[in-house]
């Protein structure tokens, strides 16, 4: 199968580059293909005739959105559209990664994908107008939204916490925040079972919502811990943790208290759900601190 990723150096992109060699896949990129610049989409797309597109690129610093509004929506929000019609024009379904920030953090239920959507800050806001976008665009698609993505690629809290245990013997992380931790490549194996499935069956399951993430929550700070003990049996750098509400951790965007999701419906709907989180923990941080 021909595969159209968005972005080439992004955690979902990379993952998909190593776990993804069953199939050819070309990898869309600046500077050529620009979310910002809906002709470089169409272009891209048309020129590469893809069987699927995996919809993996996006604006995802949640703080310096609250500072560029309009462009995190050009980004997150428009895109989608403009890569729904151009997939659409060639015939090629979408798979597009959204995420739990589209949830207002309510409650202590892991969110189901019929649950009320209420972003609390830009990105979150933007990422559901990109999956409204895509569903209005005409292309067959499938809307994964994932959480708390960490990979050995790219920038993200476990790799963040690693570097700071270099320099520092104790670390406030918030106790409040409660979610999914997932691992990127359980991500990519987890759209390939999709392209798989479409493959076998086309037209099975689009045009829908679903929701997969890292078997199993936690919050930052007990991640946090999970992070150093893995890294601490592998004599990788390891840190005291103390837990902190999140209004002694303030930043320009506020998250979601609680974005557990349920990613049931993705398990019936593709026969596939991702390991416990503990347990890919420990595998990327075997590669990072190994
Ligand atoms: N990271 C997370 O914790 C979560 C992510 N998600 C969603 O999953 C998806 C994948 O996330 P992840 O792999 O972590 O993302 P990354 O932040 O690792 O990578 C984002 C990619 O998007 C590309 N990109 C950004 N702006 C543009 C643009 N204007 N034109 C073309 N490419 C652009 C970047 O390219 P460049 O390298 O050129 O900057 C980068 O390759 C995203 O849709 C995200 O919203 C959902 C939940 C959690
Ligand atoms: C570095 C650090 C962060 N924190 C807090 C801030 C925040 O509440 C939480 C996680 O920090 P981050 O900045 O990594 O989180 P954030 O960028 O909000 O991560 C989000 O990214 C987007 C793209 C998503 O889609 C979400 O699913 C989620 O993964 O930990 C601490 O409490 N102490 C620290 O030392």
């Amino acid at each position: 199968m021909k595969i159209l990723v968005t972005g080439r150096e992004g955690q979902v992109a990379r993952s998909l580059a190593e776990r993804g060699s069953a199939h050819e896949l070309v990898f869309a990129a600046r500077p050529d293909f620009d979310l910002a610049d809906a002709g470089s989409i169409a272009r891209t797309i048309e020129n590469a005739r893809p069987d699927l597109v995996i919809s993996a690129a996006a604006y995802t610093a949640v703080d310096q959105a609250e500072d560029e509004p309009e462009l995190a929506m050009a980004i997150n929000g428009e895109a989608p559209g403009h890569i729904g019609r151009a997939a659409a024009s060639v015939g090629a379904p979408v798979v597009h990664l959204s995420t739990d920030y589209v949830f207002d953090g309510s409650g202590e239920h892991a969110w189901r994908e019929e649950d009320p959507t209420g972003p609390i800050g830009v990105y979150g806001r933007t990422k559901l107008a990109g999956e409204q976008a895509l569903a209005a665009s005409g292309a067959a698609h499938a809307i994964v939204r994932t959480a708390w993505v960490y990979s050995p690629f790219g920038n993200n809290f476990v790799k963040t916490m690693l570097r700071l245990a270099e320099s520092r013997d104790a670390l406030n992380v918030v106790k409040d925040q409660y979610g999914n931790p997932t691992s990127a490549l359980d991500i990519a194996d987890a759209l390939l079972a999709v392209a798989g499935r479409w493959q076998d069956a086309p037209g099975h399951g689009t045009n829908a919502v679903y929701h997969f993430a890292g078997t199993g929550s936690t919050n930052w700070a007990d991640f946090a811990r999970a992070i150093f003990d893995s890294s601490r049996k592998r004599g990788g750098p390891s840190c005291e943790v103390t837990g902190i509400p999140s209004s002694d951790y303030p930043t320009k965007a506020q998250r979601p208290a609680n974005s557990r999701l349920d990613s049931a419906k993705f398990a019936d709907t593709f026969g596939h759900a991702a390991p416990r989180w503990q347990e890919s923990l420990d595998a990327t941080v075997a590669r990072l601190v190994g």
